[in-house]
């Protein structure tokens, strides 16, 4: 899950203090103040990663990335399943229908299809993202999280840096994504007996069966499409979550609660609605490696789903998107800036 990783908003208004007091300190931002109190302005390139500092932090900063990422998917994912499923599947007439339907013949459960592996995979997606972002703004900046404080970071620099985190990240995620969002399209009943069982048995049965029938290729199928999704709306992600904090944070404050809830949910909805287009033909090449639907490639994937279901198609899953957006994104930033202020 993204969400969780901005050099905190609340900080470029803090003024400095001692870094226990202080609120918001990501693992990397305390690695920052360290690489530039030494010699080095721009972070030792083997030590590029947050992953690597994070895992280096200690387990605070790992439990971080991991409790708020799965928090927020946990919470999220029976939304993101009937998004999925509108967007690849023509067999449902909306929201509602999609989600009695998915009740109805698979219980409660079905909403929950494919969750394992995002889970599994958010410490390493998270880390990758966030550490790429936190390092960018570094190098872009040539400031520390505490100078940033007094001097806060352009918008440009936050967005370059949220795309570069964006762009790095989509690579991780890819496998792991195709692998949910099959899963999630798996119709079929649990443990039915006499029904016909799933293509898929589960999350290591699907890798398996895609790496065989699709070569490891296949394993990387949508990635691109994934990656020109996630480049520019987690620039526009980061880029929101600090304006708003900015624009209701009084200097010298901490963003308060209500401010982190509202800045955190309004960026997941701002950066889901700008990639709602090439998340549904992410999806949609995604699942054409099952051979229901084949396309020669994203361009052929965009004019071949318009053309037949007409423009609207680049927004199926918008609204359900965006609800599920709010509260994710909105809990994601704040149980990050909680569990910062508590470890501080
Ligand atoms: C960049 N993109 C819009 C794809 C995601 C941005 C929000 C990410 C967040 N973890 C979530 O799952 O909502």
């Amino acid at each position: 899950m993204a969400g969780a990783g901005v050099s905190s908003p609340g900080a470029s208004k803090t003024p400095l203090r001692s870094p226990s007091s202080a609120l918001p300190l990501l693992g990397a931002e305390r690695w920052e103040g360290r690489a530039l109190s030494g010699s080095s302005p721009c972070p030792p390139t083997g030590q590029w990663l947050l992953a690597s500092s994070a895992w280096r932090e200690g387990p605070h900063s790992l439990h971080l990335l991991v409790t708020t990422g799965a928090l927020g998917l946990v919470l999220g994912h029976p939304f993101d399943t009937v998004k999925v499923r509108l967007q690849t599947q023509n067999t449902y007439r909306g929201i509602v229908d999609c989600m009695v339907k998915t009740y109805r013949h698979e219980s409660l459960l079905g909403f929950f299809k494919g969750m394992s592996f995002p889970i599994a995979s958010i410490a390493v997606v998270n880390s990758v993202l966030f550490g790429v972002y936190s390092n960018t703004l570094l190098v872009l900046t040539a400031t520390s999280h505490q100078e940033r404080r007094a001097q806060p970071p352009s918008y440009t620099h936050v967005f370059i840096a949220g795309c570069t985190g964006g762009f790095l990240q989509a690579y991780c995620l890819a496998p792991f994504d195709l692998i949910k969002v099959r899963l999630q399209n798996q119709t079929e009943p649990r443990a039915q007996p006499g029904s016909p069982p799933p293509q898929y048995r589960g999350p290591v049965h699907c890798a398996a069966s895609i790496f065989q029938e699709e070569g490891p290729r296949g394993l990387f199928r949508g990635a691109w499409a994934l990656t020109l999704r996630d480049t520019p709306t987690l620039g526009i992600y980061f880029a929101t979550y600090e304006w708003l904090c900015r624009q209701s944070t009084p200097d010298g404050q901490n963003p308060s609660s209500a401010t982190v809830l509202v800045a955190g949910g309004f960026a997941g909805i701002t950066s889901w609605v700008t990639a709602t287009p090439l998340d549904v033909i992410k999806s949609r090449m995604q699942m054409a490696g099952l051979k229901q639907r084949e396309y020669q490639g994203m361009l052929d994937c965009m004019v071949s789903s318009a053309r037949q279901e007409g423009l609207g198609v680049f927004f199926r899953g918008l609204t359900i998107n965006s609800a599920r957006a709010f509260p994710v994104n909105a809990v994601t930033f704040l149980s990050y800036e909680y569990l910062l202020h508590s470890w501080g």
